[in-house]
């Protein structure tokens, strides 16, 4: 099976990256075409891919094609390609945020094309991804099974309405971001008590990654693992009132609402 990208940004990066670690496919069978020389040659270079010489040449050659272009060119790039989809009938996978399928089906003017939507985020690099995954209508099972099995070699996946298509993306696809600034916050609060920055992120980072284990393993919700923390009288519970006071929570779901506005205006 051949795999191509359309885009070698850093959605695509993290998604080829994550398929050479987990030997999906040999090397040679992910097959990149972008827009900046300068961005894909040395990437396929250095993994080992096959560096394509058009977008239409992906299309050509593989039977899957992911297009992880910047969202508004990418009804452009696929109505370019309308007469290799119709000839090749590859399954066309779009990660664009706000572009919708049906948008894709009618800009692929080709009507037996079988299209998915995917939100995937950056963490598919290192197999701890959290991929959304939403079909047209006319895509067959199997079809979409197999662009499943692929998400699912990097990571978890969840089939999803795509009227939630647009939370998922704030909550997955953008918040890995939002993560960062959390451990990053955490870490210069160490910095501003004499840490070194780098042994401070260590720390931040690995009290994150394990707090999100015991979240995804426990039966218990959030709110009852911050109360297991929470000694009487003690310390975190100053913390958490003092984090409350500077708007912690409102500050996140405001995050999340600009995210989803953001979106939604595309
Ligand atoms: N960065 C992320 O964490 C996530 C990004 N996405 C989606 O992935 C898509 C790409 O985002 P990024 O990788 O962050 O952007 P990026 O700016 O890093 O990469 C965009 C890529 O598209 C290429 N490109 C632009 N025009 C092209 C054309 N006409 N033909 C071929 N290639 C072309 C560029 O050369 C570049 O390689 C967007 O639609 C975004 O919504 C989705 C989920 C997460
Ligand atoms: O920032 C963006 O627009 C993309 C979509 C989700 C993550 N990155």
């Amino acid at each position: 099976m051949k795999i191509g990208f359309i885009g070698a940004g850093h959605m695509a990066q993290a998604i080829m990256i994550g398929l050479c670690k987990q030997k999906y496919v040999a090397t040679a069978d992910i097959l990149v075409h972008s827009a900046h020389e300068t961005s894909y040659q040395p990437f396929a270079a250095e993994h080992g891919l096959t560096a394509a010489t058009s977008n239409a040449e992906i299309v050509k050659q593989a039977d899957i094609v992911i297009l992880a272009v910047p969202a508004a060119q990418t009804l452009d790039i696929v109505a370019s390609l309308q007469d290799e989809l119709a000839s090749h009938e590859p399954i066309l996978v779009s990660v664009a945020g706000g572009i919708s399928l049906a948008q894709l089906q009618e800009n692929s003017d080709s009507t037996g094309l079988s299209i998915v939507r995917a939100m995937p985020n950056v963490n598919v690099a290192i197999g701890q991804g959290m991929t959304a995954l939403v079909t047209s209508p006319i895509t067959p099972a199997a079809d979409f099974a197999q662009v499943e099995q692929l998400f699912q070699a990097l990571g978890d996946t969840t089939p999803l309405a795509e009227k939630d298509f647009a939370t998922f993306s704030a909550l997955a696809g953008s918040a890995p971001a939002y993560a960062y600034l959390f451990i990053d916050s955490l870490a210069r609060a160490g910095v501003k008590y004499g840490l070194d920055k780098e042994i401070a992120t260590k720390i931040a980072a690995q009290t994150v990654l394990g707090s999100a284990a015991n979240v995804a393993e426990s039966s218990t919700n959030p709110w009852g693992l911050i109360d297991q923390v929470s000694s009487p009288g003690g310390t975190t519970v100053a913390g958490l009132l003092a984090m409350e006071e500077a708007g912690l929570m409102t500050a996140v779901v405001k995050g999340i609402d600009a995210t989803i506005a953001k979106e939604n205006a595309e």
